[in-house]
């Protein structure tokens, strides 16, 4: 009988924060099955055709396959091939139609691939991803759950979704209130993912809770039918990082660290490095540890008011800054002066004494947080930025807007010691003076040792024999041996 080739399918919700590290995971397993197996291994990424469309511009047709660095990328269609317009669309209407259509193409992408000679031996689901596991199942082909928040959010979600969500709710209310999970220190509701505390069902986001939920009931059923205890799952951390999330949900999960994955700077970009500010050659001309890096990620938008707070809390800082302000945030929130200074950059005139910040529109995070130049990260928190300063040993200024990045603030601050929170005033804005002061602590010895305490923790569990890469390897053999 003929032996099939390994054939791994990792599937990705379309927004940068998503397809980063998953197409991280992807990258890594190609390395270690090509290592391992010593025969053909396929890896197939698919994300959503509006994503794909952004990562591979000059690519024609919407079904078109991509090859790069051994990976295969075939998108499916979400019924929003133009991407998702939140001035535009409703976001439960967008969940239901990823579902319905998403489920549809990606069968028949399964469908295709095994008819084709080159069936799927594992498919790997992440975010908001669940329906895949019906295709998985319906065909025998071993899924798992990529997790691409922290463990700590997963456990909570757990616990809320299976025995502690009367607490979490009767919490709810009171920011302060103290909520003691299993295994886990208490922790405040603020520190909890914002999804779990919503107060009112008129939040836009509150669809998105069954959503959550539904991963999570996905878990038990597929256990259920596999006969297995315990879902498994891989989660983008290293265990050394949130031990007490690990020991929280051991008993009912099987949850192996398999990150931080890491990833060059400019893969799966859907949205494109600022090719007209020189920020690199910037950088290379300003002090170690100096820098104030100011990102918010790639989905929020912060209020104008917040805007003039951080402008002002940098300028107040003294402290040279590079800030990443995206083309839709500018929109809505920057003066004409700031405009004005970036077309003076964009002159070659980067800085006059007393403007000594730096605006793009999109960088290279990992090169920049791993310049010397800089000293501190101002960040939403969102995962991917919180590993990629954790790696890079930058201590952070954690501004936390929704979702998980209260959770990863709470790590940043509570867990690590390797950022400060900022406190936030009237009407949920960041005061400048409160901005600056967090810089200030940010940049001080005590933040900075555990920030390079915590960097070799993490180098030393994904480098080659630590337990991220242990559990990288093992979960690859096993699915190549089966
Ligand atoms: O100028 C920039 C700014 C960011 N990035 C990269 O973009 C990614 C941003 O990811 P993340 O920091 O996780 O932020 P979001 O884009 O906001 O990610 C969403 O998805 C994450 C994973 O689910 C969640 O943790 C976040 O809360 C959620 O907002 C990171 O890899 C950054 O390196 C750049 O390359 N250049």
């Amino acid at each position: 009988m003929e032996i099939q080739a390994p054939h791994f399918l990792i599937l990705s919700y379309p927004a940068q924060g998503h397809i980063n590290p998953n197409l991280r995971l992807a990258k890594r397993l190609a390395r270690e099955a090509a290592a391992s197996a010593g025969r053909s291994v396929h890896i197939t990424f698919s994300t959503a055709v509006s994503a794909h469309r952004q990562m591979f511009p000059s690519s024609g047709a919407d079904r078109s396959v991509e090859h790069d660095d051994g990976i295969s990328f075939i998108p499916y269609s979400n019924g929003y091939d133009d991407g998702f317009d939140k001035e535009k669309h409703d976001v439960g209407n967008y969940m239901t139609a990823m579902k319905r259509h998403g489920a549809e193409t990606l069968a028949a992408i399964v469908d295709d691939l095994a008819s084709g000679g080159h069936p799927v031996t594992c498919l790997i689901y992440s975010f908001f991803m669940s329906w895949a596991a019906d295709i998985a199942r319906d065909r025998g082909i071993p899924c798992f759950l990529h997790w691409i928040q922290p463990a700590t959010a997963f456990a909570v979600y757990w616990h809320a979704f299976h025995d502690c969500g009367s607490a979490i709710s009767a919490a709810a209310g009171d920011l302060s209130g103290l909520v003691k999970l299993p295994e886990l220190p208490p922790m405040r509701v603020r520190d909890l993912p914002s999804f779990l505390t919503l107060t009112s069902s008129d939040d836009p986001y509150a669809i998105l809770l069954p959503h959550l939920r539904e991963m999570f009931e996905t878990l038990d059923a597929e256990a259920a039918v596999a006969k297995i205890t315990k879902p498994r799952v891989l989660v983008n951390t290293a265990d050394v990082m949130e031990a007490p999330a690990m020991a929280s949900v051991a008993g009912s999960v099987e949850i192996a660290g398999v990150g931080p994955l890491l990833g060059d700077a400019t893969e799966g970009s859907i949205l494109k490095e600022d090719e007209n500010t020189r920020y690199m050659e910037w950088l290379d001309g300003q002090a170690a540890k100096s820098v104030v890096y100011v990102s918010f990620g790639s989905m929020s938008v912060l209020k104008k008011e917040q805007m003039e707070e951080i402008k002002k809390g940098l300028r107040a800082s003294g402290r040279p800054y590079l800030w990443v302000v995206r083309k839709d945030n500018r929109l809505e929130g920057l003066e004409l002066e700031e405009q004005e200074e970036e077309e003076e950059q964009e002159d070659g005139e980067y800085l006059g004494e007393k403007k000594k910040g730096m605006v793009v529109e999109w960088c290279s995070q990992a090169r920049v947080l791993a310049h010397r130049a800089v000293g501190c990260f101002v960040t939403h928190c969102g995962w991917n930025s919180t590993v990629e300063s954790l790696i890079a040993g930058v201590p952070t200024v954690a501004v936390p807007q929704w979702t998980d990045q209260t959770t990863n603030a709470w790590l940043m601050e509570r867990a690590w010691g390797t950022g400060v929170r900022v406190e936030v005033g009237r009407e949920g804005t960041v005061p400048a003076e409160e901005l600056r002061r967090c810089v200030e602590t940010a940049m001080g010895e005590e933040i900075r040792r555990k920030a390079a305490m915590w960097m070799e923790k993490v180098r030393d569990a994904t480098r080659e024999g630590g337990l991220s890469d242990r559990n990288v390897k093992s979960f690859v053999e096993e699915i190549i041996s089966t």
